[in-house]
């Protein structure tokens, strides 16, 4: 795992090329751009006017409506669309992949074998799973290499993702989906955890901006303390629970509503989702 807080170096001006400038794209580049990018250097292929247009006013990248006009030349291309038109957006520039970019998909799902196939078969693949907290520089991306990527082309991979938060290698790709389910997905769950404990504040009578930023300032707070702590979630847990206290009360009320298996059976189905985007979309 890269370290904590630790900023990447800046990458040169080998040109990445963009497939895809929606929202994980726009993130991953304000992140490339923030820490010395040069715009020049980063290319993007996106359908939607709107987004090339803001894409470009906000971070200088060059923007294109046609994908093989981004990828031509480029060296790295970023796949960065849905999982559900992986494979046809890959068999329009899979003549140019002849040429032999690092591949590097952040897509649910989508394998590396699949990428490789629909490439035209020899491809360096890197698949990644980063997180949104990626536009803060805040975020964690797993990252899976194929045979085929060598040992620059892992470097070049993690640097890139190095500038959207901390980067962890999976050895085993069938770990994907697990990655996805607890991280790339993870933020919805806190941002769910943060809607209902403030609708629960409002419920006791607090006012709604006051409920939203204690509830939000938790969140930061607890998060940091696990992060920059050492200590487990466990141990800070029990911290905070004293006995016959007002924790203890609701920690009581999660066990007995079945909190741990209902968390357990949510990160199970979006990893079985993972696997099924792989074979729908095949
Ligand atoms: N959102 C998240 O939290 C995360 C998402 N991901 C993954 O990132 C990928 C993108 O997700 P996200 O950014 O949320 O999705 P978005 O829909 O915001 O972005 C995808 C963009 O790709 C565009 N696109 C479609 N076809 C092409 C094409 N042929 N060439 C170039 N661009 C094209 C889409 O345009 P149009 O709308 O017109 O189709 C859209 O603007 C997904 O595979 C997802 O699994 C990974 C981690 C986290
Ligand atoms: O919900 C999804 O499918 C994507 C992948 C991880 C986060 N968002």
């Amino acid at each position: 795992m890269s370290t904590p807080g630790s900023q990447p170096p800046a990458l040169d001006s080998q040109a990445i090329a963009f497939i895809g400038g929606g929202n994980m794209a726009r993130s991953l580049i304000a992140g490339l751009v923030s820490r010395g990018t040069p715009p020049g250097s980063i290319r993007v292929a996106e359908p939607v006017e709107a987004l090339r247009t803001a894409l470009h006013a906000d971070y200088g990248v060059a923007t294109f409506a046609d994908a093989s006009e981004a990828t031509a030349g480029a060296p790295v291309w970023v796949f960065a669309v849905k999982p559900q038109v992986m494979r046809t957006v890959c068999k329009t520039v899979a003549d140019a992949a002849a040429a032999d970019p690092l591949i590097v998909s952040i897509a649910a799902g989508i394998t590396s074998t699949q990428l490789d196939r629909w490439l035209g078969d020899g491809r360096a693949v890197v698949r990644t799973m980063p997180n949104t907290p990626a536009l803060l520089g805040a975020g964690i991306t797993g990252l899976f290499a194929n045979p085929r990527v060598d040992a620059d082309q892992r470097t070049l991979a993690e640097r890139i993702l190095a500038t959207a938060g901390e980067t962890v290698w999976i050895a085993d790709e069938a770990l994907m989906d697990a990655v996805t389910a607890v991280s790339g997905s993870g933020p919805a769950y806190a941002f769910l955890l943060a809607e209902a404990m403030q609708a629960a504040g409002e419920a006791q009578g607090l006012p709604a901006d006051t409920a939203r930023t204690l509830a939000a300032q938790t969140l930061l707070g607890a998060a940091r303390m696990l992060v920059e702590s050492g200590e487990s979630a466990e141990v800070l847990r029990k911290r905070v629970t004293s006995p016959g206290g007002t924790t203890q009360a609701a920690i009581e009320t999660f066990e007995a509503g079945g909190f741990r298996a209902l968390v357990a059976d949510a990160i199970e189905a979006a990893t079985r989702r993972g696997r099924e985007l792989s074979a729908a979309n095949d």
